[in-house]
């Protein structure tokens, strides 16, 4: 089956430093992909690169068949690649359901009005925001704010979610919530990519991890493999893993 997203080799120099290296990996239909590593490593990088906010100098990438190296964000998104953030960031004097109609229009040039107000309805409904629909952005919880990133990104019709550290702040009751939003986003049919510090989400979560560490892939497999990995360990100082907050 052909993947949502392959990297081919791709990498970013900021002057003298790599950020990120000859990375390569794909994505497959349904899949929930993690990638971690320590601080520095290269993951957010790798994320604008992937969603267009950075061109990179070298490699290729590609949505489904589709070569988009050199499309923009916007040409992305329309392609299917979704960002929590990758919008401007929610407008705090707007309500919530605006919010959400906001990234309806924006994800599909040409949708009526009309059909992005019902689209940002039923989103609502999915994330669990419906009794704060007519609330200002604003006003929202932590909780209920990261609902309103993943239902906007959501609104773009992605079939590729990539998310960045949405737990951060998260207790971990809400982290939980944010868990079941994440694998119900999933079943409904769009692969997730998230960059995650937290280890107990990403064992509950991932598929798949892809552990990165100097701006290349040091490992990837299974949670429980890549953990174990001692080059992975050893990466993260020493510290396991699973003490890893
Ligand atoms: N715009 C930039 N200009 C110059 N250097 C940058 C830029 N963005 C990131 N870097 C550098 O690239 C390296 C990788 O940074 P990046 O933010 O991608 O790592 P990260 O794995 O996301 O780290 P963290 O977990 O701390 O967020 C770091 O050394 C960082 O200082």
């Amino acid at each position: 089956m052909t993947p949502v997203l392959r990297a081919e080799q791709l990498s970013k120099r900021f002057g003298g430093l790599q950020a990120v290296q000859g990375v390569s990996f794909s994505v497959a239909p349904g899949e929930i992909l993690a990638v971690i590593g320590p601080n520095g490593a290269g993951k957010t990088t790798l994320l604008n690169l992937l969603s267009g906010l950075y061109r990179p100098s070298a490699g290729r990438l590609f949505l489904g068949d589709r070569d988009v190296t050199s499309l923009s964000v916007e040409g992305r998104c329309r392609l299917g690649l979704g960002r929590a953030f990758q919008i401007v960031r929610p407008f705090p004097e707007m309500t919530v359901h605006e919010n959400v109609t906001v990234g309806a229009l924006f994800g599909t040039p040409g949708t009526r009005l009309h059909d992005a107000r019902a689209q940002a309805w039923t989103l609502l409904e999915r994330t669990g925001l419906i009794a704060h629909a007519e609330k200002a952005a604003h006003d929202l919880t932590l909780l209920q704010d990261k609902r309103l990133e993943v239902a906007r990104a959501l609104a773009t019709r992605p079939r590729l979610l990539l998310l960045d550290e949405v737990m951060a702040g998260l207790r971990p009751t809400e982290a939980q919530e944010a868990v079941a939003l994440v694998r119900s986003v999933r079943d409904s049919g769009v692969s997730v990519l998230f960059i995650e510090h937290i280890m107990p989400v990403v064992r509950d979560l991932a598929d798949r991890v892809i552990v990165m560490d100097q701006g290349q892939v040091l490992a990837e497999g299974p949670y429980h493999d890549v953990t174990q990995d001692p080059r992975v360990v050893s990466a993260y100082l020493g510290t396991p893993l699973t003490e890893v907050t």
